[in-house]
């Protein structure tokens, strides 16, 4: 008997453990045709039964390359050999949307995936993200100077629409969801995006980690995913006591500003972040900026005007209170 390859070994062993950590009744694989969303489908259609999970595969077809149709419908295809049901190939429509192709391919691929769970009755589904992506995504943030939030990097789940979108392969190195593939006979499909240097990600890829990794060894890429998860765990115990101080700083339709005054200025700075969001500012144009002018009003009060947020939003201080303005 041969024995598994150890790099189907680690993918299977990853899925089984999100798996079990999924909420109850069946999951669909987010599959691309890329290394990683096939070595997870290949992974989850062995593991699916084994562990008493229906599981199916989607992969959206975004129509921004000639030919991707047909790989989208040979994506499903093979979904369906390898026992993954539904597995269906879905178009979306990503012109017209707002912000840069990127956001928008993103963001048409997240509803279509909701959307698909919504039909089939799935609870979860799961993306391809590896223990490459997470390090990737904590150098850029890093280089774009994020706190906390963002230096935690990707989540092992995020809830959408009633939907959990979990990436079980956060621990798993981008050379073994490769080698998985070649293990199993799979020809993953190579995203050109993933090499266009315009880019960020691309270069981080192509060029800053292979560079660090040259230069500190490569427990670097292993090594920035624990800082993410490390993060995560601060982000999400920050975001709680926020949350709890948040409430507790109400006054009517704003803030009291000796409540504010008293909180620690990481929690208060999360309670202004927060409340802006309330106020209807979009969380990706909400900036370290905004923030501050807000907690300035608190803490560096000298009679300064509004505050002004994303969206034509403001807001005032009003003897003790922070205020909306309209
Ligand atoms: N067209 C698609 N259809 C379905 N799922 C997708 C599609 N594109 C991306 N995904 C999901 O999102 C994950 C991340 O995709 P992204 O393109 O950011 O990374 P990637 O490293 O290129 O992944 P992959 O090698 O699986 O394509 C994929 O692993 C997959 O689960």
């Amino acid at each position: 008997m041969t024995s598994l390859p150890p790099a189907v070994a680690a993918v299977r062993l990853a899925v089984r453990e999100a798996l079990r950590a999924a909420p109850p009744g069946p999951v669909l694989v987010a599959c691309s045709g890329g290394a990683d969303s096939l070595a997870l489908a290949a992974a989850a259609a062995f593991t699916g039964p084994r562990s008493g999970r229906a599981v199916g595969l989607v992969t959206v077809d975004h129509g921004l390359q000639p030919g991707s149709a047909a790989r989208a419908a040979a994506v499903a295809a093979w979904g369906a050999t390898v026992g993954l049901a539904p597995a269906e190939a879905v178009a979306v429509r990503v012109a017209g949307r707002p912000g840069g192709p990127e956001a928008a391919a993103r963001e048409a691929r997240y509803e279509a995936l909701v959307a698909a769970a919504h039909r089939h009755g799935a609870a979860a589904v799961l993306l391809g993200h590896t223990r490459d992506d997470q390090a990737e995504t904590v150098l850029l943030a890093l280089a774009r100077g994020a706190g906390p939030r963002g230096l935690a990097g990707m989540p092992a789940r995020r809830d959408l629409d009633g939907v959990a979108l979990l990436r079980p392969l956060l621990a798993v190195g981008r050379a073994d969801t490769r080698a998985a593939c070649a293990a199993e006979g799979l020809s993953p499909w190579e995203d050109p995006h993933n090499h266009d240097p315009g880019y960020a990600r691309a270069r981080v890829r192509a060029s800053a980690l292979p560079a660090l990794v040259a230069a500190l060894g490569p427990a670097v890429v292993d090594n920035l995913a624990r800082t993410a998860r490390m993060l995560a765990e601060d982000a999400a115990t920050l975001d709680r006591l926020a949350a709890a101080a948040l409430a507790a700083s109400r006054d009517g339709d704003g803030l009291s500003v000796p409540a504010l005054r008293d909180l620690d200025a990481a929690v208060r700075t999360r309670v202004l972040h927060a409340w802006c969001r309330e106020l209807g500012a979009a969380g990706a144009a909400l900036s370290h900026r905004h923030v501050a002018a807000l907690d300035a009003l608190v803490t560096d009060w000298h009679g300064q005007g509004t505050a002004s947020l994303p969206g034509g939003l403001g807001v005032a201080r009003r003897g003790d209170a922070l205020r909306p303005a309209l």
